[in-house]
């Protein structure tokens, strides 16, 4: 194993020389300097994972020497040494960012102690920075159609301030992702991300949610609950399906947008709360607020910096760079190394509609490379609906292994519709869902057919606006 360095400072030549001595015999790799300076000048080339210096030195006050070392782009761990009576010297090095302090004189066998305790900080703090290179390569927005370089602009303009945001786009556009991109962009990154999909539950349920509940709030309410938007505080909060919020608790939004303030369900206490608030809708709210179910001073507020997403059928030209970018991060997962597509595989994917957006293309990717055998993936390596089989001739049954759910899913809808002439009624019956699911899906799912299969939607549609 590599052993870690230390560089020690000490005036005194013979201390110096006996403290690294003792230190190498305990497995380090040490050298000593007797002066800040020529300590300084040996860091490039000498890399320290630790300096032990003196801190009362002429040259070497504690926080002269830590800011030296952040210029000089090292991040080794301090530990300074002071004789009992400076022990204020130590205090305002600690203070500047040193790890720890020890009083001279110095034993060795000590010194070895807090040495190890400061590496191993320091190799906790590098693995932090690392988690958090990671996250945010991965909320990287990929794409080079001019619609996502232009919200890449936006995201870099308004990723610094304060202002709440609101994304536009169908389902798997990457609503989410461009919240986290702000979220990673902007000062508060080292701050929670929370998500909340204001869809998914009952109104008591996302209020206690979002804004917590004290003991004895509701039925179920046995404990205290911090909610959504404490856990955020300092951090972002992306709102999923905001249109869908109840108007009680639009209220209650917008107290916090407007001033940082809540009240858990069933408490009394004012909370304070510095979240940054990012919200994801599919479609333009203005149509909820003129049919009176989203409150318009929200809307306005909200709607401070709006980003519309468009979807993937509308650039295309974005889909080389994503496939690469899935390529990379799935074969990554799956160990696997592949260089891209074919020029086939790639014309089919092109010639998809994309009704699933960014996040079926990911799909799609996905199972792809594990199927892949070669270098490149090819034309069979993409599901069926893709390449070869046409599932209208095929059938949903015939698609089963090698689609998504979601293929699975609009491949049954549309058929059963077909056969049932448009009739979203007759349709759900058949299918055992509701008839509000299968209009949702259908909305979805308009743009991305043609021909018989776009009538029979187009039909389903003209069904329910004559009823
Ligand atoms: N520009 C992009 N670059 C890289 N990955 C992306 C991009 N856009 C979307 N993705 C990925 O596609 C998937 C779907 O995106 P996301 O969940 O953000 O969509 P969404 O619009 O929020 O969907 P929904 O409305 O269904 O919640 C995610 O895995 C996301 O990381």
């Amino acid at each position: 194993m590599k052993r870690e360095r230390i560089l020690v400072i000490d005036g005194n030549p013979l201390d110096g020389a006996a403290l690294r001595a003792a230190l190498c015999e305990r497995g380090f790799d040490a050298v000593e300097a007797v002066s800040a300076e020529s300590a300084l000048a040996l860091v490039p080339s000498f890399g320290p994972g630790a300096v032990l210096a003196d801190a009362t030195l002429p040259d070497c006050s504690g926080p002269m020497l830590l800011a030296r070392l952040k210029e000089l782009g090292s991040d080794a761990a301090v530990v300074v040494s002071t004789p009992p009576a400076e022990i204020d010297a130590a205090v305002a090095a600690l203070r500047a960012g040193a790890e720890s302090f020890l009083v001279r004189p110095l034993d060795p066998a000590q010194a070895y102690v807090v040495l190890e305790k400061a590496l191993e900080k320091r190799r906790l703090r590098r693995d932090r920075a690392k988690l958090r290179e990671q996250a945010r390569a991965r909320v990287a927005l990929v794409g080079s159609a001019a619609e996502l370089q232009q919200v890449m602009e936006v995201v870099r303009r308004v990723a610094p301030t304060k202002a709440t945001v609101l994304v536009i786009g169908e389902a798997g556009t990457g609503k989410e992702h461009v919240a986290q991109a702000l979220h990673e962009s902007s000062p508060r990154r080292d701050r929670p991300f929370v998500r909340v999909n204001c869809a998914a539950l009952s109104e008591v349920l996302l209020d206690s949610e979002l804004f917590g509940h004290e003991r004895g709030a509701f039925a179920d309410a046995d404990e205290r609950h911090e909610g959504r938007l404490e856990q955020a505080d300092g951090g972002t909060l992306y709102l999923d399906e905001v249109g869908r919020l109840p108007l009680a608790l639009q209220v209650k939004l917008l107290r916090v947008l407007q001033q940082g303030e809540l009240e858990r369900l069933g408490g009394a206490e004012t909370i304070k709360v510095d979240v940054r608030v990012v919200a994801g809708a599919q479609r333009d709210l203005a149509e909820e607020v003129r049919a009176g179910r989203f409150r318009d001073d929200l809307y306005y507020r909200l709607n401070v910096v709006s980003i519309p997403l468009p979807p993937l059928r509308e650039r295309k030209g974005d889909i080389p760079a994503l496939v690469n970018h899935f390529i990379e991060t799935f074969g990554r997962e799956q160990g696997k190394e592949l260089v891209g597509v074919t020029p086939g595989a790639l014309s089919a994917l092109f010639a998809y509609d994309w009704p699933g957006n960014v996040r079926e293309l990911a799909n799609v990717v996905e199972r792809a490379v594990a199927a892949a055998h070669g270098k490149e993936i090819a034309g069979e390596d993409l599901s069926p609906v893709l390449y070869g089989g046409r599932p209208e001739e095929s059938g949903a049954s015939a698609l089963i292994p090698g689609a998504t759910l979601f293929e699975i899913e609009r491949e049954a809808i549309l058929r059963t519709l077909e056969q049932c002439n448009g009739s979203t009624a007759r349709a759900a019956e058949i299918l055992g869902v509701s008839v509000r699911k299968i209009q949702y899906r259908l909305k979805e799912y308009r743009s991305g057919v043609s021909g018989r299969r776009r009538a029979s939607i187009d039909e389903a549609f003209r069904e329910l606006q004559a009823k």
